[in-house]
């Protein structure tokens, strides 16, 4: 199984270039696009899934171009888009076996899968609930088992984890790790924690263009060395936002630990170097730089 994705741009009406020559070969396994909220994840998504057409450039499955003969990726692609809507009147069952019949699974096999992934989603409970009675979480878990319905060999999930709370997030990540041993999943967020769990490979995303990627090895490798912790009066924090880039921070009974990103120099004498997150890499690739000349926007420049 492979996806790859050339040169590709898409301009918006109205000339918006959402995504801009991206290029990027994907095979088997879970692949986390993270990215600010307008990187263009979500029309890349829509070109990937042929809801929408390439400005210029190509995305081949299998070898076959998806402009030119999109059947054979739409025959086996789940797609979970941003805007996922449902019919409120409908339960889960009903909806799940209304798609099931518009992708072609017969009756039989149909109830079957859909009894499945109700299990997997954990919403047997609630198969003959109405979908407009539903929370965000459980509408949302029925948009995945929608996805699945077909035992896609590529699997596009947008910003799957919206409306979730923690120990749903988790199960999907989990659920999403045992999915892509024998398929292609692309799973779109701007929340770093999604990714850093579910995903072998990692491609960050700003400004329509692929800034970076890699395992998530790599990119936790590119912040080494760029990442202090400092324990500073609580006062003083916000001048040093205007200063760093900060990554976090925990009040603590002495202040408020700070934990900084800047490469090469301690931002201050007492800061401690620590060990990178995907958090600290992430910002440190997509931040705008921060006010000083010496801060992190001079690190930028040296990742890019
Ligand atoms: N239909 C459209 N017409 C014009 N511009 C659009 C359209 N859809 C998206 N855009 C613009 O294209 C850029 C990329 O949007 P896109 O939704 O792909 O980003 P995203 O990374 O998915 O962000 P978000 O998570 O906020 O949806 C944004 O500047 C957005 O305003």
């Amino acid at each position: 199984m492979d996806l790859q994705i050339n040169e590709l741009t898409k301009d918006h009406a109205g000339g918006k270039r959402a995504v801009d020559s991206f290029t990027l070969d994907l095979k088997p396994g879970v692949l986390g696009l993270l990215g600010p909220n307008g990187a263009g994840k979500s029309t890349l998504m829509r070109v990937l899934a042929t809801v929408t057409k390439p400005t210029s450039g190509r995305v081949l499955w299998q070898g076959t171009d998806i402009s030119k003969d999109p059947g054979p990726l739409r025959r086996t692609l789940g797609y979970l888009p941003q805007d996922f809507g449902v019919y409120p009147q409908l339960t889960a069952q009903e909806f799940l076996s209304y798609l099931a019949s518009a992708k072609g699974l017969s009756r039989g096999s149909a109830r079957s899968r859909i009894a499945e992934l109700l299990g997997l989603v954990n919403l047997t409970d609630a198969a003959k609930q109405r979908l407009g009675s539903m929370s965000g979480g459980m509408r949302q878990r029925v948009g995945i088992a929608q996805a699945l319905l077909n035992d896609p060999k590529l699997l596009i999930v947008d910003e799957p984890t919206v409306g979730l709370d923690p120990e749903e997030r988790m199960r999907f990540r989990n659920l999403l790790s045992g999915l892509a041993a024998d398929r292609v999943v692309i799973l779109s967020t701007h929340i770093v924690s999604d990714v850093a769990s579910a995903a072998d490979r990692i491609a960050i995303m700003a400004g329509g263009r692929l800034l970076r990627h890699g395992a998530p090895e790599e990119l936790l490798r590119l912040a080494e060395g760029s990442v202090w912790e400092a324990t500073v009066p609580s006062d003083r924090l916000p001048a040093l936002r205007q200063q760093f880039l900060i990554s976090g921070t925990t009040r603590t009974p002495d202040g408020v630990r700070v934990r900084l990103l800047l490469t090469g120099q301690p931002p201050l004498p007492q800061a401690e170097l620590v060990q990178p997150e995907l958090d600290d890499a992430y910002l440190l690739l997509t931040s705008a730089p921060a006010g000083a000349p010496t801060s992190a926007g001079s690190s930028q420049a040296m990742m890019r």
